[in-house]
């Protein structure tokens, strides 16, 4: 045991500095896979505390006291510039270090460029910016690598290969606009091919050891792009290459490896091997934290309960009832929803609605399920407006209850509204492994907005923000039907809350369903694979109406937008950014139609009247939303399809786009899309569509994104448990071809102790907003675009909408191609005409797309053009 112990103590730490990148956690995972460290991770704005009645301690005092714990630094990429000294924080410390208080140090990307202008460098753009392009980075080891002789190789090695020494030729990936200028620009085409291995006038410290020479066409000369130094006499190296991408080649692994063995010799050498080894036991005397957050269930706890606190026991421990009907041939999503839940004013359906209707769509594409979510009125909800510091338990009015209940959590226990979530599902855990083919049994439903995922990353809402809207809306769903559009089956479900009767819903349901299908019978025990599952394609082609002459729509403007590409730009080549989405919004207003639900529940009708006043109002009103949604599903069949009508938020979706899946082991997939191709002549088959998209801009496009999810899931998965199985693939959709590629996670197995068990729930709030909706680096990257474009709550649009079933699974996908209202926005017109003013609702459809450094802004406005076209026909078919 004490022996084991040391042998863990004698585990080298790394520090890693983090300057707010999207990448950092890959370096930290890379660090610890390749190295066998333990890495620490320090902001570089980070305030270190002093040192308890210590008058003489300082801030560079603690810093160095930090350091000192330490066998070797990392100074991480990030926006942004070494110019600015908040930018790089505590890194410009490091290179400052006196003599005595030396450690070893890499930099990386903007790391490196720290160093090369704390050397005397110039730091400055680039011609153009490289991001998520991939290189051969040219060193000394090369050319006699490329004579595979491995007898040539012992020979060869050179002082001036240094952390290449033994390194074959590798292709890295680049995410820059900056780059370290020492003058290499005035040294002559004749004695380049010598001097770019000397330390320039300009910077004698520096030792160049690797270089890219970007052929930037036109004839002109290639730009010498400086790729790998070291410090002549102190411990300092630096790459501007991301050896952590996805796409950088594992040969390049070598110089890290060499790295670090340079850096233990250097600590050898110097004196620094009893510190390092470990003599101060992990984290506790560390400003730093660990390269992973800890648990939700490990940091939020439940006070005792208390009698008032009625939400807290209710649906504890539930029972399921499960029962399965075959699906009624040829019905669609719609058809159930209405047959089984005619009354409901609220609703969740998550519709894989291209599961059966489109012949075009891929079955990868090809969603299998689709949950329904009933009864929506009589369950529990857990609402949160993001910067409150508690949480809204809702439950409406039933059961002659005089008033709906309504209580305040305070997240005080909780941390954040997450780990609130996280308790409160765990006390409604059901294992459940009987079911293992249906993906929900049961649990949370909803949506959560764009501002509550910039709220996680520690961006704040607009203060100027003057409504109170949910921005985190789960229901415990109790009562939901699950269709299983491959084996034609529905499953209908009832979580019971633990000694509670069995009640009749399931009964009335099934009933319901087969009453649809006479001949067809309760399956529950039987459970068989239909072969005539698939139906074929069942596209009706729709009336098209004109949209109602009050119908008002107020599009993006084109020349604004385009501008708003440019300034994207501008900032991506300061340095600012590697690649923005950016969106706008569709603004339409109309008379109201969704009026049901708010009247059923002001009058005190009885049901058959109810029914009767809104048939009668509904003739006069446009097409509610439940009619958007089945012209919307009929015209963009997408996998991820959703409609919710929850509280005064409406919701209607199309999304392609899958954000993350978790199922009960553990196993997290995120599909990120980045590359959009319309459908057009030109490009009307996969393979057309694969030509077009398989181009550097796109690629690179969905490569900074797919290395920002990797980030995220890293920071709750760790070191080696995130891989990427499918990269830069291009999938058929109705009017588009999307490129995706497929992020993998594994959970922490389970330790010794629950509580501290990791949940899909934590990589879901460790991961928003989602990436494919910010650019890179997150944080940065949405700050730029909060001003860009102008405040405007993005709302329900770039959030996610999903499930976490009490079983455990979870999926979200991303809510884009969706239009979405609040009630709230309804306004009273007074008709130009005169009359009576008309009450007016208002939709907003967002659309946007990846900005990179490749883009034109006349092909980003058409892409955004493209996405918003198919949400919004709907308004004029739909009436
Ligand atoms: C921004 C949107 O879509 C996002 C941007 C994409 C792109 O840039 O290619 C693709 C899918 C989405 O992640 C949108 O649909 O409005
Ligand atoms: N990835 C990085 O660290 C980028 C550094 C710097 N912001 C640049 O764009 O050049």
């Amino acid at each position: 045991m004490e022996a084991q112990q040391q042998l863990r103590w004698r585990r080298p730490k790394i520090l890693f500095l983090d300057a707010y990148d999207s990448f950092s956690n890959n370096i930290t995972a890379l660090l610890t896979t390749l190295l066998d460290v333990d890495v620490f991770v320090l902001p570089i704005d980070e305030v270190l505390p002093r040192l308890d009645g210590d008058d003489t301690s300082n801030d560079s005092e603690a810093f160095r006291r930090e350091l000192s714990h330490y066998a070797a630094v990392v100074c991480g990429p990030g926006p942004g510039s070494p110019g600015n000294d908040a930018d790089v924080g505590l890194m410009s410390r490091v290179w400052g270090l006196a003599d005595g208080d030396l450690l070893p140090v890499l930099g990386i990307c903007l790391g490196f460029q720290s160093l090369v202008a704390s050397c005397g460098g110039q730091v400055r753009r680039l011609q153009r910016g490289l991001h998520g392009m991939v290189r051969e980075i040219v060193h000394r080891q090369q050319p006699w690598r490329l004579k595979d002789s491995s007898e040539e190789k012992t020979k060869t090695t050179q002082d001036g290969e240094d952390i290449f020494c033994g390194v074959g030729a590798f292709k890295a990936t680049l995410y820059h606009s900056l780059c370290g200028d020492i003058g290499q620009d005035t040294v002559p085409d004749t004695k380049w091919a010598e001097a770019r291995w000397q330390p320039s006038l300009a910077c004698p410290d520096l030792l160049p050891l690797a270089w890219v020479e970007e052929d930037r066409g036109g004839g002109g000369k290639p730009e010498r792009i400086l790729m790998a130094v070291k410090h002549r006499t102190r411990p300092f190296w630096g790459l501007q290459y991301h050896p952590e991408s996805v796409c950088t080649e594992s040969e390049g692994n070598q110089v890290i490896l060499n790295w670090f063995r340079k850096a233990l010799q250097w600590n050898e050498e110097h004196g620094r091997g009893a510190t390092v080894d470990g003599s101060v036991e992990g984290g506790a005397n560390h400003s730093a934290r660990n390269a992973t957050k800890p648990s939700l269930l490990s940091t939020s706890w439940l006070p005792p309960p208390r009698s008032e606190n009625w939400w807290e026991s209710l649906e504890v421990d539930p029972v399921l009832h499960s029962v399965t009907v075959p699906l009624p041939r040829g019905m669609q999503v719609p058809e159930v929803v209405e047959l089984v839940d005619p009354e409901g004013s609220e609703r969740i359906i998550l519709d894989s609605a291209n599961a059966t209707a489109s012949a075009s769509a891929r079955p990868d594409v090809r969603g299998r399920y689709s949950i329904i979510a009933t009864g929506l009125e009589e369950a529990l909800r857990i609402e949160y407006h993001t910067g409150d510091n508690y949480a809204t338990a809702k439950l409406k009015s039933l059961g002659g209850l005089p008033a709906d209940l309504v209580q305040r959590v305070p997240l005080g226990s909780h941390g954040s509204i997450w780990g609130l979530i996280a308790v409160f599902h765990e006390a409604r855990h059901l294992e459940a492994t009987e079911l293992a083919e249906v993906p929900f049994i049961g649990g949370f439903m909803g949506y959560i907005t764009y501002e509550q995922g910039l709220s996680d990353i520690g961006i704040q809402a607009n203060p100027l923000r003057q409504h109170r809207r949910p921005d985190v809306c789960l229901v415990w769903v109790t009562k939901s039907l699950v269709i299983d559009h491959l084996a034609g089956l529905i499953h209908i479900q009832k979580l019971n809350a633990h000694g509670t009767d069995i009640d009749s819903w399931v009964d009335k349901t099934e009933s319901r369903l087969l009453s649809s299908q006479p001949s067809q019978g309760r399956l529950r025990d039987c459970i068989l694979p239909r072969k005539d599952a698939q139906q074929s394609a069942t596209y009706r082609p729709l009336k098209t109406r004109r949209p109602s002459r009050s119908t008002t729509f107020q599009t993006p403007m084109t020349k604004e937008y385009e501008r708003k590409v440019e300034l994207c730009q501008e900032l991506i080549a300061a340095g600012e950014s590697y690649e923005l989405c950016l969106t706008d919004q569709t603004r339409i207003t109309r008379p109201r139609s969704d009026s049901d639900g708010e009247r059923l529940a002001a009058s005190g009708d009885t049901g058959i009247q109810q029914r009767k006043r809104r048939r009668s109002s509904l003739l006069a009103l446009p097409q509610g939303s439940w009619q958007l949604f089945k012209t919307l599903r009929t015209r963009q069949p997408a996998p991820f399809a959703s409609y919710i009508r929850l509280g005064a938020a409406t919701l209607v979706s199309a999304s392609p786009e899958r954000f993350l899946q978790y199922d009960r082991e553990g196993r997290c997939s995120m599909r990120p899309m980045k590359g959009t191709v319309r459908k057009s002549e030109a490009a009307a088959t996969l393979c057309q569509a694969e030509r077009i998209l398989h181009v550097p801009k796109e690629e690179a496009e969905n490569l900074m994104i797919v290395d920002l999810v990797r980030h995220d899931l890293h920071s709750i998965c760790g070191a080696g448990n995130v891989s990427v199985p499918h990269l830069l693939k291009v999938e058929e959709y109705q009017s588009v071809f999307q490129m995706i590629t497929v992020v993998e996670g594994q959970l922490p197995a389970a330790g010794k102790e629950a509580k501290a068990r990791y949940t899909g729930l934590d990589v879901l709030a460790a991961s928003l907003p989602p990436g494919s909706m910010t650019g890179a680096p997150k944080k940065r990257s949405c700050e730029l675009l909060q001003q860009i474009e102008q405040h405007q709550e993005r709302s329900l649009y770039s959030g996610v909408v999903g499930y976490m079933c009490a079983s455990g699974r979870g999926d979200w996908s991303v809510t884009i191609r969706s239009l979405f209202r609040w009630d709230d926005e309804d306004h009273f017109v007074v008709p130009a005409e005169g009359g009576e003013p008309e009450r007016q609702e208002v939709w907003h459809i967002g659309a946007g797309g990846a900005v990179t450094i490749l883009s034109t802004p006349e092909g980003e406005r058409e892409e955004m053009f493209t996405k918003l076209a198919g949400p919004l026909c709907v308004f004029a078919e739909a009436g």
